[in-house]
């Protein structure tokens, strides 16, 4: 917790386009790059296999717009190809000495678990000095999108860690398809908005500045970021303080998706900052490939200024000190899209380590485990 992470204005947004294949990637960034927003872009293509020849973005590989391709599964050769084209990007594009691109847009191949594209892109220490995340696209095919979900465990990942959702070919769904594949869209993922694309025609505003940092206003804006009021529509209303979806029982009760959970937990009281770094520390450890994407405003004991963070899987971006807290709302919310981990189990985990941290300090807390187990601190009876 000790890093924080300064100076967003000077650094380079990337977006991450993701999507299973043929769900309309190409399509998509073909039409983007004629949009004046990508006039000065960095676009990063990475095809598993070979390269198709008339990838109409090869012909628009001018002045304007640079084209990169690499080859083989990004999310192999992560950290190799994708963090060298990254850190020598800079310099290879410069001109007049200085960087010429001003975004960059990284299209993984459909078959790709988006995760350690993102984890390069937040842990690299050169790259942080360079780029800023801005937000991950995915594109889900309105027609065929049911049956990826289905097969496809990857493809839900890659809705579940999306800031922004396209459905593509919505020409080709009928209305009762389209509507269920959008409901179940947001029931995987309910801060991410779902806007309908039509042979890849999209506004670019809808896509970018999809990150903490928001160019209009040059501050971080936690709200729009966070959304965190999008998972409180779903079940669990008043009472509680965990809001989120669950899945309603589906016959065949394998989908991947019935195990998805999209949970905001909201806390009142300043939580113990030791109790809280140990807690997201044991969880990532234990469940990190089961956590899909983590976002949160964190209300710290003994620190005035709010604490944001932001994870995907076991790895977290350094968290961000905020000069000020946005608004009046001073509770900590934590909002997580999660595999087979309930929001009881998140809050009672955090309740037990933070409550029983504070209140026996570490050594203590960990004695009394040791000596009495986990019972005699459990979560009723650690002031949850
Ligand atoms: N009918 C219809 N077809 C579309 C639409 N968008 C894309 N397509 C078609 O869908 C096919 C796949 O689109 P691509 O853009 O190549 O998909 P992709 O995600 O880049 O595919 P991969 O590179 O294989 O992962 C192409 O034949 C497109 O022309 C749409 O809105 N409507």
């Amino acid at each position: 917790m000790s890093k924080v992470f300064a100076g967003p204005q000077s650094l380079i947004p990337v977006s991450v386009l993701t999507g299973f294949l043929g769900s309309g990637k190409t399509t998509l960034l073909n039409h983007l790059v004629h949009a004046p927003e990508m006039r000065r872009a960095l676009v990063v293509i990475n095809e598993f296999g070979a390269i198709s020849l008339d990838h109409d973005l090869i012909a628009r590989s001018t002045d304007d717009l640079v084209v990169e391709m690499m080859g083989g599964c990004l999310c192999c050769t992560i950290r190799g190809d994708l963090l060298r084209t990254l850190r020598d990007a800079p310099w290879r594009f410069a001109r007049d000495g200085t960087c010429w691109f001003d975004r960059v847009v990284i299209e993984t191949t459909g078959l790709a678990d988006p995760a350690p594209i993102l984890h390069t892109l937040m842990t690299d220490a050169h790259l942080a000095t360079l780029y800023r995340l801005d937000g991950v696209i995915a594109t889900v095919d309105a027609a065929t999108g049911m049956a990826t979900l289905d097969a496809q465990e990857e493809a839900i990942k890659q809705a579940a860690m999306a800031d922004r959702i396209l459905l593509t070919k919505t020409d080709l769904a009928a209305p009762e398809e389209r509507a269920a594949i959008e409901r179940r869209l947001r029931a995987i993922n309910p801060a991410a908005p779902t806007l309908p694309v039509l042979q890849g025609a999209v506004d670019p505003a809808s896509l970018f500045d999809a990150g903490l940092y928001d160019p209009a206003s040059k501050t971080n804006d936690v709200r729009r970021w966070l959304q965190a009021e999008a998972y409180q529509g779903g079940h669990g209303h008043g009472h509680g303080h965990d809001h989120g979806h669950t899945h309603p029982h589906h016959h065949d009760v394998n989908r991947h998706d019935d195990h998805i959970h999209a949970t905001c937990l909201t806390f009142d009281e300043p939580l113990d900052a030791d109790g809280f770094e140990r807690w997201l520390d044991i969880l990532t450890l234990f469940k990190g490939p089961d956590i899909l994407r983590v976002k949160g405003i964190v209300n710290l004991a003994g620190q005035p200024k709010p604490v944001v963070i932001h994870g995907v899987q076991h790895i977290f971006h350094p968290p961000v000190l905020l000069d000020a807290w946005p608004s009046e709302d001073r509770r900590t919310r934590l909002v997580f899209i999660t595999r087979d981990i309930s929001a009881e189990e998140l809050r009672e985990t955090l309740m037990l380590l933070t409550s029983g941290i504070q209140r026996y300090g570490l050594a203590g807390f960990v004695e009394g485990l040791l000596n009495e187990g986990a019972p005699a601190l459990a979560p009723n009876q650690a002031g949850a």
